[in-house]
């Protein structure tokens, strides 16, 4: 199957490519917002390079997310994850999706504040519960009740993502609109917070 992308007048990427300088866009927010298509669709708009860090992750130990979490535990897999994303970050502008519990490490949170801008995709609940509920491949939800464990971690969670520099609401809405509406709040926010090489001008 083609995935159908989104194609922006070559003057609106320039924009806000010039407008980005060289930071990362860096996507934050729970298991299912859409962190991983929807910043995989932003960067082939804006001709970015796209990185997964849960992909990262398991290329580099070649094991699936499940398998870490099963052998090594939780701990482990969040250091791996806290080096994965250091070492990204510092590999060049692009367009970067982070796993759900990514942005709670403080030095995480920290990195990508010096190399990106950070967007919290936000989708309620329900939303949520009908994407994960797709896949078994998020060891977090394998529990009886999942929809206890996702509002337990929107509690904990919240007040952490508030802290990224934008916040883009999702809904259930086709993928190609919410990239667009995210590269729009994107355009927006970088016009008011330049590159501070752009300030000069
Ligand atoms: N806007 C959308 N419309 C329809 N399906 C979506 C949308 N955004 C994400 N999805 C689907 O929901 C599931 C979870 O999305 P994913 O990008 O893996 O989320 P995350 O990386 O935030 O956990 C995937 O199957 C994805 O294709
Ligand atoms: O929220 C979390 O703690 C996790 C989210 C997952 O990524 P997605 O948010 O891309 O599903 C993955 O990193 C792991 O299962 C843990
Ligand atoms: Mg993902």
């Amino acid at each position: 199957m083609t995935a159908t992308q989104i194609i922006l007048p070559a003057e609106r990427t320039a924009d806000v490519l010039r407008l980005l300088g060289d930071r990362s866009i860096v996507f934050v927010g729970l298991m299912g917002a859409g962190k991983t298509a929807i910043g995989r669709k932003v960067a082939y708009a804006l001709g970015l390079p796209f990185t997964d860090s849960d992909h990262e992750i398991e290329e580099a130990s070649r094991m699936t997310i499940p398998e870490l979490f099963e052998l090594y535990g939780e701990a482990e897999f969040r250091a791996l994850e806290q080096r994965v994303i250091l070492r990204i970050l510092e590999s060049g502008r692009q367009v970067l999706s982070t796993g759900g519990g990514a942005f709670m490490n403080e030095h995480t949170r920290q990195a990508i504040a010096d190399h990106g801008i950070s967007v919290w995709l936000k989708a309620d609940i329900d939303i949520l519960m009908e994407r994960v509920s797709k896949k078994q491949n998020r060891p977090l939800l394998k529990n009886p009740d999942p929809r206890a464990v996702m509002e337990k971690l929107m509690a904990d969670r919240y007040p952490v993502y508030a802290k990224a520099a934008l916040t883009v609401p999702t809904r259930d809405e086709r993928k190609e609109i919410i990239a667009t509406e995210v590269i729009d709040a994107l355009a927006t926010a970088l016009a008011e917070a330049p590159a501070p090489e752009d300030k000069a001008q």
